[in-house]
């Protein structure tokens, strides 16, 4: 399946859309109280905004030009309250807003972070983790701030201008049509550039992603870029990646601000419009000198809100390409469903390959009809050239991928039916490359074991000398207190190694696979681990991949991985024989 998230197919995308349009329109209807009360906040504010400069009029051409002080006195004092509660509404309106806001961040982070939870290793195989860490971070809090700082002020703006225009045509409507017409053009202006600025603010965003990836890249090989001397290749194509983005974000800028100047040549020549037909009007007696000043005021309420719309337009276009990138992930579903499947077949073995094809993508099949077999109990030695298809049949049998064609049976059943909690408590998987979290080895010991969640330091450390592990541990300076820190730099590869073990190991599995498990360890301690393992309950199946055959010494069957084939090899010594031609023997 296709989760590479720069390159999503034409149903996907179209998907995509609909499913952003649905998951705002649900978030919308969770803030619906905020909202309206917003709403209703920025009508009274921008209602009372408008009635001042009508009022201003009504005081010049009543009072003013009759001298009438006490009348000008009493208007402006209403002025003034209007103005004051016009300050309440729009601070009320902000602090609602910016609740949205956070809350709308805060929802959305931990949506895509759970989803990127749900997820298949496939999807992190074809996506850069500074990619997907930009969309988390970056992508959410540009909406964050669309909806704390923009959209009120958008609908604010909505307001004003139409109350504005309305005013404008109904106290006469040939002076305001004149005002207006500069409009026309700002809107088919706008209607024309808006897709182009999309792509340009879309496209910076994309660049934003490949900058951090690249970071990203390089701060987790940073040893090898030390040891190679590269600085200069990473330093290289950091600046490629940083040069695209500079690049796409002068475009995004250029494109942002392009209305602005647009819009404010427009507004200066509505202004001198309506001064220039306003005299006129006045010169023929039809227009008095207060609604001029009135029409002169709501011309800059009109075309101000205008000239905001422009940057908050912007600001849209920004929201709605983060969106974009957001739901993308959103819309992605795990192609390792929990199938229904209450069909045994019968099969003695615990897990079983029928007739299995795979391969990461559509290019190029990496196993070819593999049919085996592994029994309760017993210990199956994967051996074979590098790139010959070990790894690849183990993660199968741990399913984190799905057969391209066939079947994989665990206990008699398709292995697809079996939910991840079933799956994972019946099968251990040591990787070729332990990953520990930053915590101490109690924590990373006991991450995903159920069994013992909340067991005390104490009930810890006997539970591992039950387990024979306590050499294991002694290893450790402060046993199980050890701290392992971010990256987990502060212990060494064949330690990391045997936090791995002590954790497979504890959660007690039906099978576990061990994937060169063993390859960082010295000969003494590996010993120590083989003692361990044939203490194992006699029910536990191992599935041991290894380069050094003195591991596989105690299998009870040896297979032999070349080519995406798996045979069986017979004894350690033809599987030796096998190994030094390098392919099958047929
Ligand atoms: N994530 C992946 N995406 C695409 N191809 C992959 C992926 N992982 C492995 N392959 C390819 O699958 C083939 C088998 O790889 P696999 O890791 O299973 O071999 P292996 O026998 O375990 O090798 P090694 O002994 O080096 O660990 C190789 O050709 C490899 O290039």
């Amino acid at each position: 399946m296709n989760y590479n998230l720069n390159q999503l197919n034409e149903e996907q995308e179209k998907q995509s859309t609909y499913q952003a349009l649905k998951r705002l329109l649900k978030f919308i209807s969770a803030e619906r109280k905020n909202l309206i009360l917003a709403l209703i906040a920025i009508l009274v504010n921008s209602g009372l905004l408008l009635l001042g400069p009508l009022l201003v009029g009504h005081t010049i051409d009543t009072y003013i030009r009759t001298k009438q002080f006490h009348g000008v006195l009493v208007f402006g004092g209403i002025l003034l309250v209007m103005y004051l509660i016009a300050m309440v509404t729009g601070y009320i309106q902000t602090k609602l807003m910016g609740g949205v806001g956070q809350r709308m961040l805060y929802t959305l982070r931990n949506a895509i972070f759970n989803k990127l939870q749900e997820l298949p290793v496939s999807f992190f195989n074809q996506n850069k983790a500074g990619d997907l860490i930009s969309r988390v971070n970056s992508d959410t809090d540009k909406l964050n701030q669309f909806f704390s700082q923009s959209l009120m002020q958008f609908i604010g703006s909505i307001v004003t201008m139409i109350g504005a225009g309305i005013f404008l045509l109904s106290i006469n409507i040939e002076l305001g049509a004149a005002a207006l017409s500069p409009a026309i053009a700002i809107v088919i202006f706008t209607i024309a550039l808006s897709p182009w600025i999309k792509r340009k603010n879309a496209k910076n965003l994309k660049s934003v992603g490949g900058l951090s990836a690249e970071v990203q890249e390089s701060l987790n090989n940073f040893k090898v870029i030390i040891a190679f001397n590269r600085r200069d290749y990473f330093r290289k194509r950091f600046d490629e990646a940083n040069q695209e983005n500079y690049r796409t974000a002068i475009g995004a800028g250029l494109a942002n601000n392009i209305f602005v100047p647009v819009y404010g040549l427009l507004s200066s020549i509505a202004q001198l419009i309506v001064l220039l037909f306003g005299i006129h009007l006045i010169s023929i007696g039809q227009f008095s000198l207060g609604f001029l000043v009135s029409y002169l005021s709501y011309c800059t309420n009109f075309y101000n809100p205008l000239r905001q719309l422009a940057a908050l337009w912007t600001s849209f276009q920004v929201a709605m390409a983060s969106w974009d990138r957001i739901s993308k992930i959103l819309l992605l579903e795990t192609n390792l469903q929990v199938i229904k499947n209450d069909e045994t077949i019968t099969s003695d073995a615990l897990i079983e390959f029928k007739d299995v094809h795979f391969s990461y993508d559509d290019s190029k099949e990496i196993l070819h009809h593999i049919n085996l077999k592994f029994e309760k109990g017993k210990t199956y030695a994967l051996i074979g050239p590098t790139g010959g298809g070990k790894t690849t049949t183990a993660s199968l049998i741990s399913r984190l991928y799905d057969a391209t064609k066939g079947t994989v049976l665990l206990n008699g059943k398709d292995i697809r039916s079996f939910s991840a909690e079933e799956r994972t408590q019946k099968i251990g998987f040591i990787l070729q490359e332990p990953f520990l979290f930053t915590g101490t080895v109690k924590d990373n010991i006991l991450y995903g074991n159920s069994q013992y969640k909340d067991v005390s330091d104490d009930e810890l450390t006997k539970i591992i000398e039950q387990a024979n592990l306590n050499a294991l541990l002694a290893i450790f300076d402060e046993g199980i207190s050890t701290k392992i820190t971010s990256g987990s730099d502060s212990i060494s590869l064949g330690q990391k190694q045997l936090i791995a073990f002590m954790r497979a190991v504890l959660r007690n599995p039906e099978l576990l696979i061990l994937d060169e498990a063993t390859a960082n360890i010295d000969t003494i301690t590996e010993q120590l681990l083989s003692s361990i393992l044939n203490k194992l309950s006699k029910e536990t199946t191992l599935v041991i991949i290894a380069h050094r055959l003195n591991t596989i010494e105690n299998a009870d069957e040896i297979y032999f991985v070349n080519e995406g084939e798996v045979q069986q090899a017979g004894t350690l010594k033809d599987a030796l024989n096998m190994l030094s031609k390098g392919k099958r023997v047929s």
